[in-house]
C-alpha cells in the first residue's frame, strides 16, 4: 500500500546528537575579533545560507534574501559607516560608561572574510499573509529566526559570527543597493574561529551579565511589574 501520510516518524535524537544540538546553542557566541584570514568555502556558505533558508517563517513567506560579501573595498566602506554610526552611539550613554564602550570591540567587518547582510522583503507574498493578520512584524520575526539558524550552523560548522547593529540603514542601502521597500534585519560577519569566549563578551568585559532564568519564568500569569 503507498504511503497517502506525508508524515514521519519523529523520535527523539539519539543522545550524542541531541548533545550536539545543546552545544550549538550553549558555545554559539558573538565573535567581533576572533576571525581568521582563511576563505570560507562556497559549498559551506551554501549549507549555512541553506540552513537560514528553512528557518520558520509567517504564512510560509520566506521574506529574506541574503547579500554576500566579499570585497574589501564594500567592506571598507561599509566600516567606515559603522564607524560613523559607532561614534554617534558612544555620544548616547551617559559620561561614565563612554570610556568602556569605546574599548569594546562590536564589528569584524574587515577582518572577517565573509559578511552577509540579511533583508526582510516586507511585500514577498502580497498584502494578507496567514499569520501576519494582526501582527505585521511577523516577517522580521521570521527573517531573525533565519540569522539565528545561521547562527547556530555556523557554530557546527567552526565559523564564528557576529551581528552588528551599529549602522544607519540608509548607509548600508546605498553602499548594497538595497531598495527602499526593502528592510535590513542584520549585518553578518563571519569567518573561521579557532577559539571562542566562553561566556559572552559582553559579560566577560564587565558590561552585562546573564539574567537568572528563574527571574524571568512566570506562571500562569505575568508577575512582573505591571
Ligand atoms: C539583534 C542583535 C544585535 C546585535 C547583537 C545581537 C543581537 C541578537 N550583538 C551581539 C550581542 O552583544 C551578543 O549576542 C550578546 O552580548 C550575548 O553574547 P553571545 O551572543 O552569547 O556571545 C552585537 N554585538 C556587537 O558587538 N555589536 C552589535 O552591533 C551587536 N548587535
Amino acid at each position: 500500500m503507498p504511503k497517502t501520510s506525508m508524515l514521519r516518524a519523529a523520535e527523539p535524537f539519539l543522545a550524542a546528537e541531541r548533545d550536539a544540538v545543546y552545544k550549538a546553542i550553549f558555545t554559539r557566541r558573538d565573535v567581533r575579533d576572533q576571525f581568521l584570514p582563511d576563505p570560507i568555502p562556497g559549498d559551506v556558505t551554501r549549507r549555512l545560507l541553506n540552513a537560514a533558508h528553512n528557518a520558520p517563517s509567517v504564512g510560509f513567506m520566506q521574506p529574506w534574501n541574503f547579500i554576500t560579501i566579499r570585497d574589501q573595498a564594500v567592506r571598507e566602506r561599509i566600516a567606515h559607516a559603522f564607524g560613523k554610526a559607532n561614534d554617534e552611539a558612544a555620544a548616547m550613554f551617559p559620561e561614565h560608561k563612554r570610556s568602556e564602550y569605546a574599548a569594546l570591540k562590536l564589528e569584524g567587518i574587515r577582518k572577517a572574510p565573509l559578511n552577509i547582510c540579511v533583508t526582510c522583503d516586507r511585500t514577498r507574498g502580497g498584502k494578507i499573509i496567514l499569520g501576519k493578520t494582526h501582527n505585521s512584524n511577523m516577517d522580521l520575526y521570521s527573517t531573525v529566526c533565519a540569522v539565528q539558524n545561521l547562527w547556530l550552523a555556523a557554530r557546527a560548522e567552526g565559523i564564528g559570527m557576529g551581528w552588528v547593529s551599529i549602522f544607519r540603514d540608509a548607509d548600508l542601502k546605498s553602499i548594497l543597493g538595497i531598495p527602499d521597500r526593502i528592510e535590513i534585519v542584520a549585518y553578518l560577519c563571519l569567518g573561521y574561529v579557532d577559539e571562542l569566549y566562553e561566556r559572552p563578551e559582553l559579560e566577560v568585559k564587565g558590561w552585562n551579565r546573564r539574567l537568572s532564568l528563574e527571574d524571568l519564568i512566570f506562571e500562569e500569569r505575568w508577575q512582573g511589574e505591571p
